[in-house]
């Protein structure tokens, strides 16, 4: 029997280099498989879990962006659950996302709050940056709010402004990448859902009178939220090239959640901070950097909070 072969002068053991052989294209194929999208029922034990840690059964819940995460600090009577213990859920990994979901009330209706969100950057497969939607959504959660912190590529606003989301632009999206690709689960939504009216005009008609109420109008704004994929921030071509597709702040959140959330029918009121200009000229000293995203963030946190919880406080329900 063969147990060697001869390259030059060096002998080469054939059994080793076959079991090298099998092991490295067992690897090879093991990584080249997708990781499968969990099943509805998988979904679902999930939900049930989150469900045995808290006694509150909310129908509202809300994703907090980069530093927005305050906001489920101030709900009250609260349980609070790391993601880390929730079996099958992702894990944050971004500075200012705690990695928390909180159950409890902000102004006097039953709310969940995911005190950080996930990133497809933060190398998670779309369907599972969307996976607490679904999530929500056996839970019973009928309305989501969502925010994020997202540069300005529209110079007519400021640092610190508000932006109602009146719709989106996703780059992922267009070049063949959603949270809903691969199998369609019925029980959730149709395979071919409509995003023209992902944004709700209710909502947002109420965020504008609230924000008038509370003399917000001087830094609220309405527009177009881009979503890249980052992690790196965006060139000053590609900033040129987004505003030119019309618009108005960008950000790497918040569409994958949209879209699973009008996929299986919650309604959604999407905000975010503008955080920072972008950069759109080549004599423009500074860059941007997450620092300033947080540091904005906390500076504008306390008018966000009470934006949402009054808009909150408004929807019909317990
Ligand atoms: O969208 P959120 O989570 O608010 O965070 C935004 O801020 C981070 C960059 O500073 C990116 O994650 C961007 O998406
Ligand atoms: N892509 C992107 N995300 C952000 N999040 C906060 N600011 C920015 C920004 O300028 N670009």
């Amino acid at each position: 029997m063969l147990l060697y072969f001869r390259t030059g002068v060096r002998r080469v053991w054939l059994l080793p280099t076959l079991f090298q052989a099998i092991k490295g294209r067992s690897r090879k194929f093991y990584c080249s498989m997708a990781e499968a999208a969990p099943s509805y029922e998988d979904i679902q034990k999930i939900s049930d879990f989150l469900l045995t840690k808290t006694k509150h059964r909310p129908k509202i819940a809300v994703i907090c962006g980069s530093g927005l995460g305050g906001l489920a600090d101030i709900v009250e009577d609260q349980n609070a659950i790391d993601y880390k213990e929730i079996p099958n859920f992702p894990r944050s990994t971004v500075p200012g996302h705690k990695g928390r979901m909180v159950f409890g009330l902000l102004a006097g209706k039953t709310v969940v709050c995911m005190q950080g969100r996930f990133h497809p950057y933060e190398g998670y497969p779309l369907w599972k940056v969307a996976l607490p939607v679904r999530v929500f959504k056996l839970m019973g959660i009928e309305t989501l709010f969502v925010t994020n912190a997202a540069g300005a590529l529209n110079s007519s606003f400021n640092v610190g402004d508000i932006m109602l989301m009146k719709d989106h632009i996703s780059m992922p999206g267009l070049a063949g990448d959603n949270a809903l690709k691969g199998h369609n689960e019925d029980r959730f939504g149709p395979r071919f859902p409509a995003v023209s009216d992902a944004y709700n005009s209710e909502l947002r008609q109420l965020a504008r009178d609230i924000g008038k109420e509370l003399g917000f109008e001087s830094f609220m704004q309405e527009g177009v939220y881009v979503q890249v994929g980052g992690p790196s921030y965006e060139t000053i071509a590609e900033c040129k090239l987004l505003r030119m597709l019309g618009g108005d702040a960008v950000g790497m959140s918040t569409v994958p959640e949209v879209i699973a959330a009008r996929h299986c029918g919650i309604r959604v009121f999407g905000m975010s901070l503008v955080t920072n200009m972008v950069v759109m000229d080549y004599d423009a000293k500074g860059t941007v950097n997450h620092e300033e995203v947080l540091e904005t963030g906390k500076r504008r946190a306390q008018d966000m909070q009470k934006l949402v919880s009054k808009m909150i406080a408004q929807l019909p329900g317990q």
